[in-house]
């Protein structure tokens, strides 16, 4: 494949040649690699920008590369030129103790030989760079710093790197801003951005506005590397603070009323800015498919699902004969992954929705497709369950059947949620059972999988919800 390739003339040819050993080792242990399982076995050079001489006493390279990974044999036979990582390549002579666990290597060959190269987000010089190219909407080399005209970034914001584990890496400027870089980047418009950007012309005040955003041109293609945002200052996520109110046995309906108001405001306000479609029997026959296809693929990679296939199945079967009767479904641009985990709520009570990316598996194209809203719901649903069933293994004690510490509280968070997002939708998801069914289902089913991948030990949290919806489907 062919791709355009920007190198700045200072470093050459041989960039890539210096990295490549190093990168090899580091970029497979980062949390953000998405090839995880996968030997790496080369890289090639998609853009590189100095935004900082490599050769000055710091130096500072954005790289867009690809990381070859040869597919496993279950994946088939499709080409797949492998994942393009954005990465910030700090270049010094030696690196400073404090900036010791950021190191990547010292590289022997090419133009690097002989200096000490780190990822370079967590050193505050370079943190300053992309802000001070944000603030005066600088454009270097093939990358387009853009930001509000309406925003004014002071040059004073102090940065540090959150250390908390995503999907991507951030960095807060003076808890008043946030950028987001993305680490894996796909050509397009990735929803992080552009939902956000609508929402924020629709005053949504659900939503952190976006202040600023990175992006390149390759190829013909845009591609967002980076999103800065409103920082909602001593904000604590809704897991946490589920989990802490479940482990002091509080009562968390009032949160959860307040979290399914939040979630209508940002829906009606992305049907009001974005097309709504309507789904009739040949749309929804694809997304019943689609629903089908994931069990089946979910029974092979995690056979123990295999006994609550029938159960599972009706709940779709039961959404496919719906659309058959000719019963018809509104949608619309959502967020597309909403967990706990996406929702902060600042020290005013005030809840946000954070991380529009979507399922960042997924393809783009399928992220931006319209779809009804009760998918996040089922998503917040999931969620209120994960967090009654989870205590053993969020405290870090060691796996086992988990026990719900109260076991009336999943269900009264979950009614209180639905009741929430009716006040302020004028529509109570429950009224449409089959699909929200239908979509908790398609859910857990993916949580199966994801943590027999990611987390084992949180395998028996989906597992327990697959049967229980199993069950619900059969009777
Ligand atoms: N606007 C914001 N204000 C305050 N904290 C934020 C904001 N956006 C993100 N965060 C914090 O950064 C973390 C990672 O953000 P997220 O968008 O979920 O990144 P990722 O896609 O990498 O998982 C969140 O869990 C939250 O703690
Ligand atoms: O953080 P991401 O948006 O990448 O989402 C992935 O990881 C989540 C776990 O961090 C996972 O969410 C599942 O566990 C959560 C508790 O840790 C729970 O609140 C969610 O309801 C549950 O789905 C998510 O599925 C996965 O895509």
């Amino acid at each position: 494949m062919s791709e355009a390739v920007t190198r700045p003339a200072t470093t050459g040819p041989g960039l890539l040649a210096s990295l490549d050993p190093l990168l090899r080792e580091w970029l497979p242990r980062q949390r953000w690699f998405a090839g995880k399982g996968r030997p790496v076995t080369g890289f090639s050079l998609v853009a590189a920008t100095e935004l900082l001489p490599w050769n000055a006493k710091l130096g500072l390279l954005h790289l867009l590369v690809r990381a070859h990974q040869p597919l496993l044999p279950a994946q088939g036979a499709l080409a797949h030129p492998g994942d393009c990582y954005q990465l910030l390549i700090g270049v010094r002579e030696t690196l400073p103790p404090r900036l010791a666990p950021a190191l990547i290597g010292h590289p022997e060959q090419g133009p690097l030989a002989g200096r000490t190269v780190y990822e370079a987000l967590h050193d505050p010089r370079p943190a300053d760079v992309l802000l001070e190219a944000l603030r005066t909407r600088a454009h270097i080399g093939e990358l387009r710093f853009e930001r509000d005209p309406r925003q004014e970034l002071r040059e004073d914001l102090v940065p540090r790197l959150v250390t908390a584990e995503q999907s991507n890496s951030s960095i807060v400027y003076g808890d008043t801003f946030i950028l987001k870089l993305l680490r894996r980047v796909v050509p397009g418009i990735n929803p992080d951005l552009e939902l956000p950007l609508a929402l924020a012309r629709e005053d949504c005040p659900g939503v952190p506005a976006p202040a600023g955003w990175m992006l390149t041109d390759l190829a013909g293609d845009t591609y967002v590397l980076g999103v800065l945002q409103h920082f909602v200052r001593g904000a604590t996520d809704g897991w946490d603070l589920a989990l802490r109110g479940l482990a002091k046995g509080e009562d968390f309906s009032g949160e959860a009323r307040a979290l399914g108001r939040a979630t209508a405001a940002v829906h009606t306000a992305l049907a009001r800015a974005l097309p709504t479609v309507t789904l009739g029997r040949g749309q929804m026959e694809t997304l019943v498919d689609g629903m089908t296809g994931r069990l089946d693929a979910a029974v092979q990679a995690v056979p123990a699902l295999r006994p609550y296939v029938p159960g599972l199945r009706s709940a779709f079967e039961a959404l496919a004969e719906l659309a058959a009767e000719g019963e018809t479904w509104t949608a619309q641009r959502i967020h597309g992954d909403l967990h706990l985990g996406q929702c902060l709520r600042a020290p005013s009570g005030r809840w946000s929705l954070i991380d529009f990316e979507g399922e960042p598996s997924k393809p783009l194209t399928e992220r931006r497709l319209p779809q009804p809203t009760a998918r996040d719901v089922a998503g917040m649903l999931r969620s209120f369950d994960y967090a009654a069933h989870s205590l053993p293994q969020a405290l870090g004690s060691a796996g086992g059947t988990p026990t719900p510490v109260t076991p009336d509280w999943a269900d009264t968070c979950r009614a209180a949620y639905c009741t929430g997002y009716a006040e302020v939708s004028g529509r109570d998801p429950r009224s449409d059972p089959v699909l929200l069914r239908a979509y908790e289902t398609d859910k857990a089913i993916y949580e199966v999988v994801y943590e027999a991948r990611h987390r084992p030990d949180w395998l028996p949290v989906p597992l327990n919800a697959v049967r229980r919806l199993a069950d619900t489907a059969a009777s």
